[in-house]
């Protein structure tokens, strides 16, 4: 297995505060990694670590052979990082199709593309961002971090807030995307059963620390562990 990212000994935070610690971990190309824990554990912190978006204290960033520390954002993404933040992101103002064409670049994933594997954005294709709902809004995050044309895909709680029938829909995107596409992510979950089923790896975070590192399959498997380290076993 070739590896994509590795992660050495982070610390990173907002500001002077350190909120991760010592974290370690490394992701293979084409790999699908759930990272789990309870609220305000540090997910979206390492997230935003990734994607240039907190302070880094210490430790190393790799994705590939670029050194990620101290890139600035827009050279994260030149570099393969496409990130979906929690809070989508999209440009509201603008149309679904202009959304994805502002920041397309040459690559696997055009606009068409997007479309096969989204078809509400096509059927919404002249709508304005507003005009979407939530989870239309979400399927664009993911479908505009797609035509950057990433190495890594960043989901930070892609199903939060949505309708089960839109959850579905997206977990069965994802998957293609993930599976069949062989395109490697990092996904954040609070409800780990449904992300655990279409990834491969499984982190736990705990007070900004990595306390679980193991097979998705072993972990779904374990519901006295997600107990122990969640608070859930389903
Ligand atoms: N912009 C910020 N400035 C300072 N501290 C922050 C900021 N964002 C988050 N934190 C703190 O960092 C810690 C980790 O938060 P983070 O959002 O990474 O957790 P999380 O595991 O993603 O939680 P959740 O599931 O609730 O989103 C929390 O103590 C939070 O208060």
């Amino acid at each position: 297995m070739n590896e994509l990212l590795r992660i050495e000994d982070l610390s990173a935070g907002y500001g002077e505060a350190v909120v991760l610690t010592g974290v370690s971990l490394a992701l293979g190309e084409g790999r699908t990694l759930a990272l789990l824990g309870r609220n305000g554990t540090g997910k979206t912190t390492l997230i935003n670590t990734l994607a240039g978006a907190t302070r880094q204290h210490g430790g190393r960033i790799t994705l590939g052979d670029v050194e990620l520390n101290r890139l600035a954002p827009h050279r994260r993404a030149a570099a393969g990082i496409g990130w979906v933040p929690q809070e989508r992101n999209i440009f509201k103002s603008l149309t679904v199709h202009e959304n994805l064409t502002a920041v397309a670049r040459a690559g696997h994933w055009t606009p068409e593309r997007a479309y096969a594997m989204f078809p509400r954005l096509a059927e919404r294709k002249g709508n304005l961002g507003t005009q979407l709902s939530g989870g239309e809004q979400q399927m664009l995050a993911v479908a505009r971090a797609l035509v950057l044309n990433p190495r890594l895909l960043l989901l930070d709680e892609p199903l939060e807030g949505l309708a089960p029938i839109i959850v579905e829909e997206l977990l069965r995107a994802i998957r293609r995307i993930t599976r069949d596409e062989g395109l490697a992510a990092i996904i954040v979950e609070q409800h780990p059963q449904a992300v655990l089923a279409i990834s491969d790896d499984a982190v736990v975070l705990d007070h900004g620390r990595l306390v679980h590192a193991d097979s998705a399959q072993a972990l779904r498997a374990q519901p006295e562990v997600l107990e122990r380290l969640l608070g859930v076993a389903r």
